[in-house]
């Protein structure tokens, strides 16, 4: 299993369980990611059929990079423990949980994990996506920092958030922004990857593009999406610059030079560059390596 620290988690798709088309699409899209959902995307009567073709789905999964997760319903409700148990079975590389509000919802889930021989290697995400989960967002973040907790990665639940809190949701999203910005701090504190919302309106490439360009300069990882046409740019806006990556490569290489071995801090074009700069610019080419930059 490949670690998470080398995941790319740039474009995560959202297919609905329940749409036979969209399931049948996606071994021809370019996601890094894929979310099978069985809550939000489907309605209450076809709850059981989606679960029932989870193992057809994953027995005709192509071996390869990409990542399969599976977002249950919540544990707490009609159908969540039946998902957990269907999900497993299915060896998905993640199961995501959604309204998780506390560390123990998570902990709750691994609890099951643990007593089943074959989710040695299953990680869990979480949705950020109420009040309390923003409210306990360190706390739950702190799980990352233990890997027996099995968490790996945070999504932004927008949606959800706008409709709980009641805030008004504006094109810039200007009233979600310092709730975002926390969810990304938390991640980092724990060692986590963060994955923006999504963008409801996914016929407006323009605003799109924005959306995910903003997402990227707040520190997210990537982007939850909802239909193919948001790939490609989700995937260029995650993906490090050709500037951003002259500039790094100019950075190893002055480094690399025999008066700068072993200094901690040079001057370059006129800045002052730290090791901590040397480091970034290091994880950025490994970033591009990945992506085949
Ligand atoms: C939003 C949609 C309902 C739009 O569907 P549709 O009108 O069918 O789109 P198109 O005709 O433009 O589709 C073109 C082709 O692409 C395929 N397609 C569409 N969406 C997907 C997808 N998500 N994955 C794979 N393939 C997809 C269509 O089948 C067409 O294929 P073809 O005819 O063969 O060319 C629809 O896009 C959709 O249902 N999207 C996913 C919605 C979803 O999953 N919602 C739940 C997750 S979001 C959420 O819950 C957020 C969070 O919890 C929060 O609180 O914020
Ligand atoms: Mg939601």
């Amino acid at each position: 299993m490949m670690p998470d620290k080398m995941r790319l988690r740039r474009s995560v798709l959202y297919v609905p369980a329940s749409n036979g088309k969209a399931l049948a699409k996606l071994p021809t899209l370019a996601c890094d990611a894929a979310i099978i959902d069985l809550e939000d995307a489907v309605a209450p009567q076809d709850k059981i059929s989606a679960r029932e073709s989870l193992p057809g789905l994953f027995a005709e999964r192509a071996a390869g990079p990409r990542e399969l997760v599976i977002r249950v319903n919540p544990l707490s409700g009609e159908w969540g423990a039946d998902d957990l148990q269907a999900a497993l079975a299915c060896a998905p590389d993640g199961i995501l949980l959604p309204k998780v509000e506390t560390p123990r919802d998570i902990l709750e889930a691994g609890d099951v994990l643990d007593d089943n021989d074959a989710a040695d290697t299953l990680r869990l995400w979480a949705m950020v996506e109420t009040p309390r989960a923003l409210l306990n967002i360190g706390a739950i973040a702190e799980l990352g920092r233990d890997p027996a907790s099995r968490l790996a990665c945070l999504v932004a639940g927008t949606n959800d958030l706008v409709k709980e809190t009641r805030i008004l949701a504006t094109p810039d999203r200007r009233y979600l922004m310092p709730w975002l910005m926390q969810m990304v701090l938390a991640a980092r504190a724990g060692g986590l990857d963060i994955l923006d919302g999504v963008s409801n309106d996914f016929r407006d490439a323009e605003a799109f593009a924005a959306e995910c360009a903003v997402a990227a300069a707040m520190g997210f990882d990537g982007k939850t999406l909802i239909h193919p046409n948001q790939i490609e740019p989700a995937n260029v806006a995650f993906s490090p610059s050709s500037e951003a990556l002259d500039e790094a490569r100019e950075i190893v290489a002055a480094f690399a030079v025999a008066e700068n071995v072993g200094k901690g801090v040079i001057a370059l074009g006129g800045r002052m560059i730290e090791r901590l700069h040397l480091q970034q610019a290091e994880n950025l080419l490994a970033k591009a390596a990945s992506i085949g930059k």
